[in-house]
C-alpha cells in the first residue's frame, strides 16, 4: 500500500478565543479535484492554512509524503489565497516573471498560454485589471506550478457566473489528475459539483465525510446538495 499524500494526525487549532479545529485524523491520497465544503467558519481556511505549512496546529502532526509539514512545504504545494498577494505595480508579464524567479517549478510557458486562452493582456498594470481577471491571473499563476498539491481556499468567491466558469475549466483542462491534488473550498456545491472527484464536508472544526463523489452518487443515488443536507443538518 503507498503512503497518502497528506496526513494529519490528531491535529486541532485553536485561536485565542476560538477552537477552530477539533483534533482530527485524515488521511488524503486522492488524485483529482476535492471540494472541501461546510458552512461560514467550519474551519475550511484554517484546514487549507494547515496543509500549506502557513499556520502550526495547535496539537499533532501534519504529513506530506512522510516528512512533516513546515514553511518550506510550498516548495511542494501551491497556495491561492482567498486574499490577493499581487503586487498592483506590477505587469502581468512582471508578475508572471516574478513568481517565476520566486519556485523553481514554474512554468511560463503554461502561464503564457493561459493567460492567451483567457484573453489577459500581459501588459496591463495588475492595478487596472478587473475583478475578474484578477483572479484569473491568480488562478493562472498557481496553476502553472508543476506541483503535487495545489489548495485554493475559495477562488470562486464573489465573481460573477462567466468567470467561475472559466476558474473551473482551466482547473480541469491544466489540472494534471494522474499527479496531481486539488482541494478547493466553496460553497458554490452544485456549481462545482460536475467537477469534483472527492468531497470532504466539514462542520464546526470537524471532518464529517471525505469520500469519493462518485461512490456517493452511487450509494445515495442523490445529487451533492442533497447529500450535505443530510450531512451538515
Ligand atoms: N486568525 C484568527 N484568529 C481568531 N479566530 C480565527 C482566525 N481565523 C479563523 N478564526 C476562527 O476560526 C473558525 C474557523 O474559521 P475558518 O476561516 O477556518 O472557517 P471557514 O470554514 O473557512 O469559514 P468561511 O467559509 O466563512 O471562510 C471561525 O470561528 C473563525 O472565526
Amino acid at each position: 500500500m503507498h503512503e497518502p499524500t497528506i496526513t494529519l494526525t490528531n491535529v486541532s487549532k485553536k485561536y485565542v478565543r476560538q477552537q477552530a479545529l477539533a483534533p482530527l485524523d485524515l488521511s488524503l491520497d486522492h488524485n483529482g479535484i476535492v471540494g472541501l465544503i461546510g458552512p461560514n467558519g467550519s474551519g475550511k481556511s484554517t484546514l487549507l492554512k494547515l496543509m500549506a505549512g502557513l499556520a502550526q496546529p495547535t496539537t499533532g502532526s501534519i504529513t506530506l509524503a512522510g516528512k512533516k509539514i513546515t514553511r518550506r512545504a510550498s516548495e511542494h504545494i501551491a497556495f491561492l489565497a482567498e486574499i490577493d498577494s499581487l503586487y498592483s505595480s506590477h505587469t502581468v508579464k512582471e508578475a508572471i516573471q516574478f513568481f517565476d524567479g520566486a519556485t523553481t517549478d514554474f512554468s511560463r510557458e503554461k502561464a503564457e498560454e493561459m493567460l492567451d486562452k483567457l484573453k489577459v493582456d500581459l501588459h496591463q498594470k495588475i492595478r487596472r485589471l478587473s475583478k475578474g481577471n484578477r483572479a484569473r491571473v491568480k488562478l493562472v499563476l498557481t496553476l502553472s506550478r508543476n506541483v503535487p498539491i495545489l489548495l485554493m481556499d475559495e477562488p470562486l468567491s464573489g465573481l460573477d457566473p462567466l468567470v467561475r466558469e472559466d476558474i473551473l475549466k482551466m482547473i480541469v483542462s491544466y489540472v494534471d489528475v494522474e499527479k496531481q491534488m486539488v482541494i478547493l473550498s466553496t460553497h458554490e456545491v452544485s456549481e462545482v459539483e460536475p467537477f469534483l472527484d472527492y468531497v470532504i464536508f466539514m462542520k464546526s472544526g470537524s471532518v464529517l465525510l471525505n469520500e469519493k463523489v462518485e461512490t456517493l452518487r452511487e450509494e445515495r443515488r442523490i445529487n451533492l446538495v442533497e447529500v450535505m443536507r443530510e450531512v451538515l443538518q
